[in-house]
């Protein structure tokens, strides 16, 4: 046996204590500090050489400037929080995790739709940003043979790229846009008066990206005027002191958790190892992923949705929506987030603690179903979704 110890690499790492693993994926470099990511500061940093944060945590010069920090890693898809050019400009390695969790997001779009009993068969998408998560939201539609437009502009090629306001103009319309805002194409308020006014009767919109892509307050007056579409909103502007007359005018409320997935936090961590070690030359040895593909293990049957949660109501969306709620039900979500705005707690704190003590959720490859109780077509369709029955 071979006794040698193996040299850590004796990095200060401040991380945002929020991060899921920390002692797993990074335990083996140094020292770990964990502190609030929403009020971290300068002081904080004063030793350290790594920042770990999500997409609480404002990183720019007046966080790091007079820092010894080398490397930011956020374990986030969205960069919004990060004043790359700056870091670049002063040698800061960063990285974040692309991807890391889209396939919650999609799967948060399919479960909000099933709780709000709308049927997506037969409906129209539009998508509004069609990266790592619009972009499996598109590849699921058609698999599901569902029409689709989409808005990115940076992807004139793709197949189903429409004019913004005809993207708007579909049955169920996906915001899955960054928040930009300079250059070619910013996002901020891309989602205002005008664009709204192209959201048809009887549609839904969900909102899933950065709240700030969508103008709030031009929502809310519209909402206000005429509420003839139904809205699904993750994401806010002003987050954590979300806008509670908007919240209160919204079918689907949630505190920006479309992405939080055990899976998909677990792989934010991950892939921030990855870009440490290949940024900072490490070599560090690999870790597993958090999933090994199909690794159903948790039965469901149809017929048993919110259980436990008896006073959501029963539904009407059959046996496909009665499963997808089973593996997560968003009207969770929503009513927490109603009963802790109607609470003494200031809104800005109820949001956080949401987002801090969420409960675990697994992605749909975690679980199975009984194939003989469903039909063909819907066999077919939650194997898109990546539900094996068996
Ligand atoms: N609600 C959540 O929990 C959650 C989870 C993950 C990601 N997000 C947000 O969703 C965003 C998208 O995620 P992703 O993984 O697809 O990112 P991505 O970087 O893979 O893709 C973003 C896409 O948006 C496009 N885009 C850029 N500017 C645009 C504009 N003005 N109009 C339309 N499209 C534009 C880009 O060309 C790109 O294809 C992230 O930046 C993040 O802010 C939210
Ligand atoms: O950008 C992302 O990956 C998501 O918006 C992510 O879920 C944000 O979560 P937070 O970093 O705020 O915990």
């Amino acid at each position: 046996m071979n006794n040698t110890a193996v040299e850590t690499p004796g990095l200060r790492i401040v991380a945002d204590e929020n991060i899921p693993a920390l002692e797993r994926f990074f335990g083996d470099l140094g020292t770990l500090r964990r502190c609030p990511g929403r009020t971290l500061s300068r002081e904080q940093l004063s030793g350290a050489d790594i920042l770990l944060v999500r997409s609480v945590t404002e990183v720019n010069q007046s966080l790091l400037q007079g820092t010894p920090v080398r490397f930011v890693g956020s374990c986030t898809i969205g960069t919004d929080h990060l004043d790359i050019p700056w870091l670049e400009r002063n040698g800061i390695h960063w990285s974040a995790a692309p991807g890391c969790n889209a396939n919650a997001v999609v799967e948060y779009v399919f479960c909000a739709l099933a709780a709000l009993e709308v049927d997506w068969r037969g409906r129209s998408f539009g998508i509004v940003g069609c990266g790592n998560v619009g972009g499996l939201l598109q590849k699921r539609l058609h698999a599901l043979g569902a029409s689709c437009a989409v808005y990115d502009p940076w992807l004139p090629d793709n197949p189903d790229s429409a004019p913004l306001a005809q993207v708007l103009g579909r049955d169920i319309v996906c915001l899955h846009a960054p928040l930009v805002k300079g250059g070619r194409y910013p996002s901020l308020h891309m989602i205002g008066p005008e664009q709204l006014s192209h959201i048809r009767d009887g549609a839904v919109l969900i909102s899933a990206g950065r709240g700030a892509v969508l103008d709030s307050r031009a929502l809310l007056q519209r909402l206000k005027r005429k509420p003839c579409f139904r809205t699904v909103l993750d994401v806010w502007e002003n987050e954590p002191e979300i806008d509670t007359e908007l919240l209160q005018r919204v079918d689907l409320a949630t505190p920006h958790i479309a992405g939080y997935s055990d899976d998909g936090k677990l792989a934010g961590t991950r892939q921030v190892r990855e870009g440490l070690s290949a940024l900072m030359d490490l070599a560090l040895p690999p870790m597993a992923p958090e999933t090994s593909g199909n690794s159903a293990t948790i039965r469901i049957v149809p017929g048993n949705a919110r259980s436990g949660e008896a006073d959501l109501g029963a539904g009407q969306g059959g046996a496909m929506a009665d499963l997808l709620l089973q593996m997560y039900d968003p009207r969770v979500d929503d009513r927490r987030l109603r009963e802790a705005a109607s609470d003494t707690e200031p809104m800005a704190q109820g949001f956080d603690r949401l987002r801090r003590e969420y409960p675990k959720r697994l992605e749909f490859c975690h679980y199975t179903a009984p194939a003989e109780v469903l039909n063909e077509e819907e066999l077919q369709q939650l194997a898109v979704l990546g539900l094996m029955c068996k």
